[in-house]
């Protein structure tokens, strides 16, 4: 289904808005609680993803389709390979299909786990037949996705002996990393990170019995980047704080340079976007290893504000869930936009020309693609193909656009 989406004339950019639960965080917990029974869950993602994750963890023979959620593939690996019982063929999207998950198979295979490809080696529909896991170390290529890691932390507490990880290469996304060593500490499970070696040690339980889950800051980046391409907006969203486990935070600062100032209101959980009038940078140079999820939503600013860009860090971008490289490059140009892409960054050049109206703008079944370009319809009426994608992370987005006065019209 295509959007048409423009800003009504003299629409007000103000507004209380509620994002839901970090998918991110979301599905980590739902991996501790299905092997611990605990905690509960507060502010859990609305996401495709995490609603994908739930069902999933529900089955334990058969057929598991997790769709486009990469999260879901990389968690549920480590945590069927490692549960007794579990006998099932675990598939995504024909994307997903395409997603590499060798590196996790391996590491899980040299711990003893029964995986074998039904496909093509190296990527998912996985054979998985669970059993203990009785091996206590592992090495893991850390330079592809930090989500094979991740998913050998959550399982690490419930091997008999606890894991002892070592990185090898540069470590790429580590604020996820991190964030999952957060979450395991807030549940009382000791652990460590550094150099390179992550130590989780082997726990019959947990300590904590209810948890409430950070809104999904990968989500606020749309509005900040709607305030940085309006006259004037103050937009404020629930559920946030000043220290976060997500890496994405770090948009609240990247943005300040783009004219948008953010209040942490401590006492109420909220962060205010206000656009300040500051003089707006001619380039701006990110390097976004940690932060891979608002590359998009960066460029894209950028590009509406007639700021130039140099996106570096990016070599995650091409196995997600497009080649979101040559996404963003195909689609910017068709508005006007001059972008250079490599393998690992994007530069972006700052363009002072008229932005080109009604052009519809493909979506490659990537939600990010469709989030990062709706904020532009305040510039020019913009067309969203297969505009639903959205719901992968944030089913209410359109919603949203809605109450901050965009016109969004669906065909
Ligand atoms: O662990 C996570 O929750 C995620 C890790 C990142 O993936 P990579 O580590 O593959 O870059 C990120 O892009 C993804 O959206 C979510
Ligand atoms: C890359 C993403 O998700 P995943 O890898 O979990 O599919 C994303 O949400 O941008």
């Amino acid at each position: 289904m295509k959007v048409f989406l423009t800003h009504k004339k003299d629409a007000a950019l103000h507004a209380d808005l509620n994002v839901s639960g970090s998918k991110s965080e979301s599905n980590r917990l739902l991996i501790l609680k299905e092997q611990y029974s605990n905690p509960s869950i507060e502010n859990l993602s609305d996401s495709d993803d995490t609603v994908t994750l739930t069902n999933a963890l529900k089955l334990k023979k058969g057929v598991v389709d997790i769709h486009h959620a990469g999260t879901a593939m990389r968690f549920l690996t480590a945590y069927f390979a490692s549960t007794p019982g579990i006998d099932v063929v675990l598939t995504g999207s024909k994307r997903m299909q395409e997603r590499p998950v060798k590196i996790l198979v391996e590491a899980l295979r040299s711990l003893g786990a029964e995986i074998t490809y039904t496909k093509t080696e190296g990527f998912p529909p996985l054979q998985i037949k669970g059993s203990i896991l009785q091996k206590n170390q592992v090495t893991l290529l850390a330079n592809v996705s930090s989500q094979y890691i991740s998913a050998l932390m959550l399982i690490a507490p419930k091997l008999p002996g606890g894991l002892t990880i070592q990185l090898k290469g540069e470590v790429t996304s580590v604020p996820y990393i991190k964030m999952t060593l957060g979450l395991l500490q807030k549940v009382g499970i000791q652990g460590s990170f550094s150099e390179n070696k992550i130590e989780i040690a082997a726990s019959e339980t947990i300590s904590e019995n209810k948890i409430a889950v950070e809104s999904d800051w990968s989500s606020a980046s749309y509005f900040y980047s709607i305030v940085a391409l309006s006259e004037a907006a103050t937009v404020t969203l629930t559920h946030y704080s000043e220290k976060s486990l997500q890496g994405d935070r770090a948009i609240a600062d990247m943005y300040e340079a783009l004219g948008v100032t953010t209040v942490f209101n401590a006492s109420e959980h909220k962060i205010i976007l206000q656009k300040n009038t500051s003089e707006l940078p001619n380039h701006l140079l990110l390097h976004l290893a940690d932060t891979p999820d608002i590359a998009q939503t960066i460029a894209v600013s950028c590009f509406g504000l007639g700021v130039g860009c140099t996106l570096t860090g990016l070599h995650t971008l091409k196995i997600k869930e497009t080649d979101r490289l040559v996404a963003l490059k195909t689609e910017l140009e068709k508005l006007g936009a001059t972008v250079h892409i490599t393998d690992d960054r994007l530069e972006l050049a700052a363009f002072n020309g008229k932005i080109k109206e009604h052009i519809a703008i493909k979506t490659y079944q990537d939600h990010r693609m469709a989030m990062a370009f709706a904020p532009l319809a305040l510039k020019v009426p913009l067309i969203l193909q297969d505009s639903m994608v959205v719901s992968k992370s944030f089913p209410t987005f359109y919603k949203a656009l809605e109450t901050l006065g965009f016109s969004v019209q669906f065909e």
